[in-house]
């Protein structure tokens, strides 16, 4: 035996030690965190349901920046404000690029095999798409006053929609979920949609399932061979082609409608701002302007604006369930700044400043994007002490910082206060980041507050929100998280607020 490994020790030792220094090299100074099982990395994290609170534990032991393995990729936790703030503001250009798993960018995938659209890693086309987006949603009103009608039409239509429960208990989700999408459609192609419009309707149900399964932990995203293993990877896998499938056709059939009543003269949406920019530029010279860019543009959008703005809603109601003095007040102010039968407006903003603090609590105590969207560091770099190897998967935990009790007075209570100050004004702390913050935020935040505001004030002005008769009262803590998180779907009952329950 010991005659037959002799020949072999001259070859074994060097390979034994170039391995170890290989690996001492590669793990050297990094963040502390759990160690993994070799080419799975830490399983821990595909198998819960609630990945935001398992980092929570895991920060606990490890501390403020700590690392593990997913698959071969090195993820690194940002699990406090000050390891958020040091990489996405004091190191703002390095934390700039985006992860992406095999399944977000098996999405963004073009007819010829390359990824597509502004969530690009880095770059030109995620750079020069995001400028061009921000510029052309402004240009149609984002943020000001001209937006404002669609916004105030939509909620127009929530409250018929509701109200056509006639009082009786129904989920208030659909209606929700359709009317976010409605106004990114006004913005990309200048229409809204009836909510029970099939193919409207098909798009909502496809990006459900594509939103569902871009998620950071899903295990497909890592090991894409899952996708051939006979049961439910393989059946996530194929509900996510068909879907991608559905919702390319459906923005690719309004592309199309556009090319035939496109006039350079008048710039109705985001298609013809981009057809105009493509004609400005010679297409065949920027990479920035291709027509599978707006594709993928439109797609990413209506991804990123839809879940994100009708999930807050669906929170608030369920959040004013369970605190019926809140929308007692947020009555009484209404009341006191609208006059009866007037739609709300942006100009209101200052009478309402109880109702602003409302969204704002909304949004931190449910933390529904707890986990953010994974960034990527576009070079080596030291944070904090620790070494973060190039193209290392960077995930800010949001919720940590929602939760923190150093940054917070009694942060496990609704207390819509918290966002006023003492002469009951609106006041943001900087730790208050739901749109995150550096380079790569969201982009489209101002489009969402304002959405919010208009969506929910008109609402409210209306309605009271009350418990289904049908149920018990929905649980705030049961939660489904995707790259979302929401409440599990629960009904509620809406009655005119100038009529008898
Ligand atoms: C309540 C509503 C919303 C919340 C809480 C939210 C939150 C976020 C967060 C946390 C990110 C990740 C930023 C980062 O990596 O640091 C993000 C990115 C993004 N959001 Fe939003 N978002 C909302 C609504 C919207 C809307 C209405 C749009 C409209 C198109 C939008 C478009 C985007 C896009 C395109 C990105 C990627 C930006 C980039 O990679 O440069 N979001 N959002």
């Amino acid at each position: 035996m010991d005659l037959a490994w002799d020949p072999l020790i001259p070859i074994l030792i060097p390979i034994l030690l170039c391995s170890l220094v290989y690996f001492w090299r590669k793990n050297r100074d990094l963040p502390p965190g759990p160690n993994g099982i070799p080419f799975l990395g830490y399983v821990p994290v595909f198998l819960t349901s609630q990945p935001q609170d398992t980092l929570m534990e895991l920060g606990k032991r490890y501390g403020n920046v700590f690392s593990f393995y997913m698959g071969k990729r090195l993820v690194v936790v940002l699990n406090d404000y000050a390891a958020i703030k040091a990489a996405y503001t004091d190191q703002a250009e390095i934390f700039s690029g985006r992860a992406g798993g095999f399944i977000s960018r098996y999405i963004r995938l073009g007819s010829e095999g390359k990824a597509h659209g502004f969530g690009a890693p880095q770059g030109t086309i995620w750079k020069e798409g995001r400028k061009f987006m921000l510029q052309t949603f402004r240009d149609l009103g984002m943020g000001k006053s001209k937006l404002q009608g669609s916004i105030i039409d939509e909620a127009d239509r929530i409250v018929r929609l509701f109200t056509e429960s006639h009082g009786q208990s129904f989920d208030p989700f659909p209606f929700l979920y359709a009317g976010a999408a409605n106004l990114i459609g006004s913005l990309c192609y200048g229409e809204t949609l009836d909510h029970t419009e099939p193919s409207f309707k098909q798009t909502l149900a496809s990006l459900s399932v594509t939103n569902a399964y871009t998620a950071h932990m899903e295990p497909l995203q890592t090991f894409q061979f899952l996708r051939y293993v006979p049961g439910q990877f393989r059946e996530r896998w194929r509900a996510v082609v068909e879907s991608r499938r559905q919702i390319l056709k459906f923005l690719g059939d309004k592309i199309t409608e556009h090319r035939k009543t496109y006039f350079e003269n008048e710039i109705r949406d985001y298609i013809d701002a981009f057809f105009h920019e493509q004609a400005r530029k010679k297409i065949s010279e920027s990479e920035v302007f291709r027509d599978e860019e707006l594709l993928q543009n439109l797609r990413g959008f209506f991804s990123a604006g839809t879940d994100t703005t009708s999930k807050t809603l669906q929170w608030a109601l369920l959040f004013l369930l369970h605190h019926p003095e809140v929308q007692e007040r947020i009555h009484q102010e209404l009341d006191r700044g609208i006059e009866a039968g007037q739609r709300v407006i942006l100009a209101d903003r200052t009478k309402l400043p109880y109702l602003e603090a409302v969204i704002r609590e909304v949004q931190r105590f449910a933390n529904l994007v707890p986990l953010g969207l994974p960034r990527a560091n576009v070079t080596e770099t030291i944070l904090l002490g620790h070494r973060i190897p190039v193209n290392s998967v960077i995930i800010p935990s949001f919720k940590s910082v929602n939760e923190d009790p150093a940054l917070w007075e009694d942060p496990m209570t609704f207390d819509p206060t918290r966002f006023l100050d003492k002469n009951g004004n609106v006041h943001e702390a900087p730790h208050f980041i739901p749109f995150s913050i550096g380079k790569r935020d969201c982009v489209g935040a101002s489009l969402a507050r304002m959405e919010l505001f208009l969506l929910f004030a008109n609402i409210m002005q209306r309605l009271v929100i009350k418990p289904p008769t049908d149920s018990n009262l929905p649980s705030t803590t049961d939660r489904i998280t995707y790259l979302t998180s929401s409440p599990r779907p629960f009904k509620v009952r809406a009655i005119l607020r100038n009529q008898k329950d």
